[in-house]
């Protein structure tokens, strides 16, 4: 068996105004859809990043993996090399965390390469991955500070401005009732740190049995950080990238009793050394789509138990086939323990075929199907895509998007 064909889609899909310490989501969030066709007629998916770096680096390493073999999974790693020489990370250099653009590109090929080996065996993607520790895979509320909509052009709001603790106590409530979330992450940074001391402590008192966590990215200073952990000791399960840099990491939590967990400082398994040797970090999230695929990411789920760290699981923007992705690495990750993160309620639109997936309780079943377990949906991809063509956005910048509600705006990390 080998690949004939790449085919790789850019999509813009419509997006809310969810604010974070960078800045905020502008009009719509970018992905890239990839199908690897082979001779046998299998057709292998994948879903990632959509910005600029992503997709070019996607695009010139697609017409360069025509012979490759679906097991091959080295020979994808040279062939990605060789076409991406020094391509250095995928976000700007003033990003608070790079992704190597060959890791990228890699981890998304990965997955569509493993969902033809799926398709060809008959087998769901855990099993290709060494077998599934669960069959449903538990999520959690991923609530955000947020703006009201402005400009309905690409599509409505959901939930309108949310930028109080009462307001985000109500948005929990609406997620809650909705999804069945048994867990809240709040993206913090947004507000200054007393008003986000009091969001976590409202939900504790809205959600006495809920773990609750917050993830300010970087946006306080460890005197400010060990100030709200005081506060907040006992409330949060753990509390995620409260300070810019390892070291200032590894500072707080010399200090503090609290678990922190990252997606900031370790993203490349290099890393992880360091952070043990510093107790920098007690938990790091995994992510398919830069930990070096599902394969990766279940490597990084064995190196995190051989060096007593927790894993949990982190998400960007995504549609379903990075969904589905996600349930089979978490199925197939036996020490991933705690609810994953998941944007997925903030948008309404899909590009697998049957529909949304039904939360229950806060917990999707793991596909059954072989591979991935999804179909995609050729129209909806088209019209997003349609939609990629027309609103002229190649890159994410929250920053930029930010001085359309807030004109005098200035980044600042950490801010407090
Ligand atoms: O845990 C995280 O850092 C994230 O979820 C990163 C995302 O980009 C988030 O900040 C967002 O969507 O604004
Ligand atoms: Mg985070």
């Amino acid at each position: 068996m080998r690949v004939t064909e790449i085919t790789v889609t850019p999509i813009a899909v419509p997006d809310v105004p969810l604010a974070n310490t960078k800045g905020v989501h502008q009009s719509v969030f970018l992905r890239s859809i990839i199908q690897v066709k082979t001779d046998t007629g299998l057709v292998g998916l994948s879903e990632t990043y959509g910005a600029k770096r992503t997709l070019a680096g996607l695009q010139t390493v697609a017409p360069l993996l025509e012979g490759l073999d679906p097991y091959d999974l080295r020979d994808l790693r040279a062939r990605i090399e060789r076409a991406l020489p020094d391509a250095g990370g995928i976000n700007a250099p003033t990003a608070l965390a790079d992704h190597q653009l060959v890791d990228v590109v890699y981890s998304a090929f990965e997955i569509a390469l493993l969902d033809i080996r799926g398709k060809e065996v008959g087998r769901p993607l855990y099993d290709i991955l060494g077998g599934a520790k669960r069959k449903t895979v538990s999520f959690g509320a991923y609530l955000f500070f947020k703006f009201a909509k402005r400009d309905l052009t690409f599509g409505p709001d959901i939930m309108g401005e949310v930028m109080t603790p009462d307001a985000l106590v109500e948005q929990a409530r609406t997620f809650v009732g909705e999804y069945g979330f048994r867990s809240l992450k709040l993206k913090g940074g947004v507000l200054e740190p007393d008003l986000e001391v009091e969001t976590m402590l409202k939900l504790r008192e809205a959600f006495p049995h809920h773990p609750l966590r917050i993830d300010p990215m970087g946006a306080w200073t460890v005197p400010t950080a060990k100030r709200v952990v005081d506060q907040l000791s006992g409330v949060l399960e753990y509390l995620e990238d409260p300070c810019r840099g390892m070291d200032a990491m590894a500072e707080l939590s010399a200090q503090i009793d609290m678990p922190l967990a990252t997606n900031l400082v370790v993203v490349e398994f290099e890393q992880i050394i360091e952070a043990v040797k510093k107790d920098a970090v007690q938990i790091i999230l995994s992510d398919h789509h830069y930990w070096r695929g599902a394969t990766g990411a279940i490597h990084l789920g064995e190196m995190c138990r051989a060096a007593g760290l927790g894993v949990s699981m982190h998400s960007n923007s995504h549609l379903g086939i990075s969904l589905a992705a996600m349930c089979h690495v978490a199925a197939a990750t036996p020490n991933l323990t705690y609810d994953c993160d998941t944007h997925y309620p903030w948008s309404s639109k899909e590009i697998v075929k049957g529909g949304r997936p039904q939360f229950r309780d806060g917990t999707l079943q793991v596909p059954e199907g072989p591979g991935l377990g999804v179909e995609l949906d050729h129209e909806a991809v088209a019209e997003l895509h349609d939609l990629y063509n027309r609103v002229m956005v190649v890159d994410r910048d929250d920053t930029d998007e930010m001085l359309k509600y807030v004109p005098d705006y200035v980044r600042k990390v950490p801010r407090w």
